[in-house]
């Protein structure tokens, strides 16, 4: 089988692609596949070192209002059609799949314009301007969010799969994991972040937190600031007074590269919305505090954590109502009542989807052309 798979800018969009690359290699052990993205992505940079072949094409971002600079975009997309014409034509693939960022438009419509089977793959609750213009001529669009549905045309074929989340996510083990992280099984965990690159809103507002539950016995926090914020969060709390030696239960990291295994001794998150984050807390039935960064396009974000919130499984802060006191707050109402704690995991646990990728698989099983 041979499959072309686009998607690119930021990693939100190439991971997933990255993973369902994967899942067509294990079902198809024979795959042989292309991705392809520009020169200017992420996906340059962390698509050949997942070892992937790579083809750029020249594609840029529409700026939202009108500007001079669209005509420059507006022609780059006709070359970035025709190169994309180009390389489908050559590697002649059974399947093109998109998932999401400029760089699928026109890969996706030229392939469909060929007659080639084509799937988008959307992250978001609110899905992205790409894929909801590309959904009017594909023949599938896995979705990632019940809520995202809607946005799509009626005629469109939309599957909810979930989005594929890291195997080391479903298999850390908590005995284990509370060892590596030097963490006690006889309190509540709570984990912190604030996406990838951290949150300095999350950050400022941390200070409070720890001043108010620095040395609670029954609680233990696990705070990643970012790696850009460590540094001016230590600082912060050097100004207020705070020295970190003096309590036990609270730990900072710049960043999280066994996030696996800070998942598995959770027992509550308070982080941001980005949707790669809430299919891990629904995969692991994890209850939380999500406060969406408001810059996301289109406020995606708040999208994401209202589709977890509105059934109970999260808390939703936003970030212009976030303060210390706000978040303390809100921390106590789930550290006091277990009831609720265990009735938020529950919900969030039936939003999980363990099968999303082998779900998507399915779907590009369904879209071949029959031998
Ligand atoms: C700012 C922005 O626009 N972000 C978007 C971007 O998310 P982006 O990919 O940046 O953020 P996500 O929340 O989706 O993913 C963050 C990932 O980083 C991991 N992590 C985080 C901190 C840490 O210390 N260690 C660690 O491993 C998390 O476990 C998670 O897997 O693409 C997503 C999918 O289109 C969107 O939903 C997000 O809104």
């Amino acid at each position: 089988m041979r499959a072309i798979i686009t998607g690119g800018g930021t990693g939100g969009h190439i991971y997933p692609a990255l993973a369902i690359a994967k899942g067509l290699q294990h079902r198809f052990p024979h795959a042989q596949i292309l991705y392809v993205g520009t020169t200017q992505g992420l996906e340059a940079d962390i698509v050949p070192k997942a070892n992937f072949p790579f083809k750029a094409i020249t594609v840029s971002g529409f700026e939202r209002k009108f500007s001079p600079g669209n005509l420059k975009v507006a022609w780059q997309a006709l070359q970035g059609y025709r190169q994309a014409r180009a390389v489908i034509k050559k590697f002649k693939p059974q399947v093109v799949i998109g998932t999401g960022g400029y760089v699928c438009g026109p890969v996706v419509l030229a392939a469909a314009r060929l007659g080639i089977p084509t799937l988008i793959h959307e992250q978001n609750a609110l899905p992205g301007v790409t894929n909801r213009i590309l959904s009017r001529v594909v023949d599938r669009v896995a979705v990632s969010f019940e809520d995202s549905m809607p946005y799509f045309p009626k005629k469109a074929a939309v599957t909810l799969t979930g989005l594929p989340v890291r195997p080391e996510i479903l298999q850390a083990e908590r005995d284990l994991s509370l060892a590596s992280l030097g963490l006690r099984d006889d309190r509540i965990t709570i984990l912190v972040f604030g996406g990838s690159r951290g949150a300095r809103r999350i950050n400022q507002a941390m200070t409070e937190v720890i001043r108010r539950f620095g040395n609670r016995p029954e609680v233990q926090i696990l705070h990643a600031t970012g790696q850009a914020g460590y540094r001016e969060f230590l600082e912060q709390l050097e100004r207020q007074g705070i020295n970190l030696d003096d309590y036990v239960n609270i730990t900072i990291v710049p960043y999280l590269y066994n996030m696996h295994e800070a998942l598995a001794v959770a027992d509550m998150v308070v982080s941001r919305a980005g949707a790669a984050t809430l299919a891990e807390l629904t995969l692991l039935g994890l209850p939380s505090i999500l406060i969406p960064y408001p810059y996301a396009a289109e406020n995606h974000q708040e999208h994401n954590a209202r589709a977890l919130a509105d059934r109970g499984a999260a808390v939703l802060i936003k970030d212009a109502e976030l303060t210390g006191l706000t978040l303390v707050e809100q921390m106590e109402g789930m550290i006091q009542d277990k009831n609720r704690l265990k009735d938020m995991a529950q919900v969030s646990q039936k939003l999980g989807r363990a099968k999303a990728l082998d779900d998507i698989v399915d779907c590009v099983e369904e879209i071949l052309p029959r031998p």
